[in-house]
C-alpha cells in the first residue's frame, strides 16, 4: 500500500529505526472523505462571507488528496505565515501528499503539519464569471493504529529538544480533534 510505502522512505530520509512509523500504523485506521462543494456565488468566496474550506491541518500520519480541474486548493507558505499558494489542479491523477498532526507529534514537530484550506480557485481570481463550479475532492486520511501512542518517539527527543507534545493515544488525540473541529 502506497501509505506503508511513504512512511517506510520516511524512516529511511530521517534515518530512525525501520519499523518506527509502519509498526505504529499497522493495523491502521484510516478512512477515506469524498468532498463536494456545491456550486457557489464568486462573491461570496471572494468577500470571505463563505469558504470552501477554512485552513486546518489534517488529523492522522499523511493525507492523500485527488482533485478535480476546479482548483482552490492552497497551502500556507512556512516561510510567510498567512499567505497561501495554489495547487496545480491542471493533472486529476496527480496526488498531492500532506503531513498531518500525528506526523508532527511523531517527530517531535520536525516534520510540520502541512496548514491548507479550499478557496477561490486561481483562474477566477481575475475571470468575470459569477459563479464558481462545484469541486469535489477525494482524501485518503492514513492515520495511527488507534491504541499506539501519538506523542513524540524516542529517536526525536534530546536534552536540546525535549517532547513538545503530551503523551495520548492516536484515538484519544482523534476523538479530542474531531471534537473540536466538529463542535455544534
Ligand atoms: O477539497 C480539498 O482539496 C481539501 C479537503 C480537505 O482539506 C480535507 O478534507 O481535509
Ligand atoms: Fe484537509
Amino acid at each position: 500500500m502506497i501509505s506503508f510505502e511513504v512512511m517506510r522512505a520516511l524512516e529511511l530520509g530521517l534515518g530512525i529505526p525501520s519499523g518506527s512509523f509502519t509498526e505504529r500504523s499497522t493495523p491502521d485506521s484510516s478512512d477515506l472523505r469524498l468532498n463536494n462543494y456545491p456550486e457557489v456565488d464568486l462573491k461570496e468566496l471572494t468577500t470571505g462571507s463563505a469558504r470552501r474550506i477554512w485552513p486546518h491541518t489534517d488529523t492522522g500520519l499523511i493525507s492523500l488528496l485527488l482533485q478535480d480541474r476546479v482548483g482552490g486548493l492552497e497551502f500556507e507558505d512556512r516561510k510567510n505565515p498567512g499567505v497561501f499558494l495554489p495547487v496545480c489542479s491542471d493533472v486529476p491523477t496527480n496526488v498531492v501528499l500532506n503531513v498531518a498532526d500525528t506526523l508532527e507529534r511523531w517527530t517531535n514537530g520536525v516534520l510540520k503539519a502541512g496548514v491548507h484550506r479550499v478557496n477561490t480557485p486561481h483562474s477566477m481570481q481575475v475571470s468575470n464569471n459569477s459563479k464558481v463550479a462545484a469541486r469535489s475532492s477525494i482524501v485518503f486520511f492514513f492515520r495511527a493504529n488507534g491504541a499506539a501512542s501519538a506523542g513524540p518517539l524516542d529517536s526525536f527527543m534530546t536534552l536540546q529538544r525535549p517532547a513538545r507534545y503530551s503523551e495520548i493515544t492516536a484515538l484519544e488525540y482523534l476523538q479530542q480533534r474531531n471534537s473540536t473541529l466538529y463542535a455544534y
